[in-house]
């Protein structure tokens, strides 16, 4: 069957304001993109770049339709894709205490691991992304999923959308986050430094921005994540009763991170899930499990 390669209107449609004046730069570049087909990853047609090559070995732990069909990625997406499971899964908790929610933003949007799970299971989901080629990647990748049609993609630096204010008043139900770690050096050091180390802005300024958004808020965060200062921040902006849900996330047995829930619908849901893997630690106020996507 025929790829569809050329942008247009109503896929431009998706791409918030991008059909605005003051884009037409990233307007045509886009269009470029969608010209040039780029990006493209055939199922089975090994990659050349040897540095990727064993994340493209288990390629479909990242999209499992990338084993049938065409999907996107650009070479910093192979090492910072959300793996479909743990996508699925945060998608499918975030659903099972908010069962009336119907919009989610996904801030730092990348590849779209995590908005097209997020489009599965709510009507409405907003993407952000400062690079074009991302958000580019997003849209192919939720057609290959067929979710394109409830995602909503918006180019830009996301502090500076913070500062003013953006997304505040749309009535997001939910916001989800995972911010660039720093680079795979994020394991060198024992504890990271989530002020810091993480990328563009630290924990604190992140998290405000965040819940200005909604009160309901997920980060994805290295699993060498220092707790300390999760429960400072939490304590910081949300009072001194304030509860943090860290729940320690694997992919085939690996551990992947940590995702932190704020918001009480997060920290009063008992899920039905398994608690295995490493110690819980109970660094007030976190609570903390092991789930294997
Ligand atoms: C870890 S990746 C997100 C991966 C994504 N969850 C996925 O599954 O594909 C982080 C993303 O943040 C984006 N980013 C970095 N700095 C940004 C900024 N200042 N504003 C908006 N996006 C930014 C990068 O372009 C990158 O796509």
């Amino acid at each position: 069957m025929a790829r569809k390669t050329k942008l247009d209107r109503q896929q431009l449609q998706h791409f918030v304001h991008l059909s605005k004046r003051k884009y037409r730069k990233q307007r045509s570049a886009l269009k470029s993109l969608f010209k040039d087909d780029a990006y493209r990853i055939e199922p089975d047609v090994k990659v050349t770049d040897r540095s990727i090559f064993k994340y493209w070995k288990t390629r479909h732990r990242l999209f499992s339709r990338m084993q049938t069909k065409d999907l996107y990625m650009t070479r910093e997406l192979w090492f910072s894709v959300t793996p479909e499971s743990l996508a699925k899964f945060a998608a499918r908790f975030i659903k099972s205490c908010l069962p009336d929610a119907q919009v989610v933003l996904d801030v730092y949007c990348g590849g779209g691991g995590n908005t097209i799970q997020f489009a599965q299971y709510f009507q409405k989901v907003y993407g952000v992304d400062s690079s074009l080629e991302h958000l580019y990647c997003t849209y192919r990748n939720a057609q290959a999923y067929n979710v394109e049609d409830r995602i909503w993609l918006k180019y830009g630096d996301w502090p500076t959308m913070s500062r003013k204010g953006r997304f505040e008043k749309l009535q997001i139900d939910c916001v989800f986050s995972s911010p660039p770690w720093g680079g795979p050096q994020y394991l060198n050091s024992e504890l990271y430094d989530l002020e810091n180390a993480l990328q563009p802005r630290g924990l604190r300024e992140t998290l405000q921005g965040l819940l200005r958004v909604s009160e309901n808020v997920v980060m994805f965060l290295p699993r060498n994540s220092d707790l300390g200062q999760v429960s400072q921040v939490t304590r910081e902006l949300l009072g001194n009763e304030a509860l943090c849900k860290v729940i320690y996330v694997k992919d085939n047995g690996y551990l992947k991170g940590i995702m932190c829930f704020w918001g009480e619908k997060f920290y009063n849901y008992s899920s039905p899930t398994t608690t295995e893997g490493p110690a819980t630690e109970n660094v007030s106020p976190s609570v903390d499990y092991a789930i294997d996507g």
